[in-house]
């Protein structure tokens, strides 16, 4: 049995603002974020299957971070639902097609821990999330590992 790692690499661009922050990032700014997925598991042993040797294919790990992260999150802004947002939340809807409203503050942890949440939860049976890694700039990243949220 040989368990290995894979890893795909998405980008997207996201604005963002941390509210009630004492520093520059309380205004809205953006960021091109790279976010890296690894799961693991074993590579398919059996002979006729049209996935032989991978652990899971590229492709699909792709389609399922695109479908449920990167198409909502590339070019959105994103708000912390807090009541200081409440007022400023119907006039961003109303005219910006990608505003989405979220319960947290929108710093890399938290959306490494919303990131995982997703992510798992569609996984198949037989593949683990190992680790994921969320880079805001160049010189700032986050990581949430499977194993420290035993
Ligand atoms: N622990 C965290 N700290 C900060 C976060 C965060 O998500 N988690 N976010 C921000 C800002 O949103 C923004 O990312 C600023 O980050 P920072 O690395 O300070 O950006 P700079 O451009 O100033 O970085 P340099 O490369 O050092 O110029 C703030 N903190
Ligand atoms: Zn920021």
């Amino acid at each position: 049995m040989a368990l290995i790692r894979l890893t795909k690499e998405f980008n997207f661009e996201m604005a963002h603002y941390l509210s009630g922050y004492d520093g520059a990032c309380k205004n809205i700014h953006g960021h091109s974020y790279r976010l890296f997925v690894t799961v693991i598991g074993e590579p398919i042993s059996e002979e006729k299957h049209s996935k032989l040797g991978m652990v899971m294919d590229f492709g699909q790990l792709k389609e399922l971070v695109h479908r449920r992260i990167i198409s909502k999150l590339d070019h959105a802004l994103l708000i912390h639902d807090t009541p200081e947002s409440k007022e400023l939340q119907p006039l961003l809807t109303k005219n910006f097609e990608k505003v989405e409203i979220v319960a947290y503050q929108p710093t890399c942890e938290n959306l490494l821990i919303h990131f995982a949440a997703v992510i798992k939860a569609e996984l198949p049976s037989n593949i683990r999330l190992h680790h994921l890694r969320l880079n805001e700039t160049i010189t700032s990243f986050a990581e949430w590992y499977d194993e420290d949220n035993k």
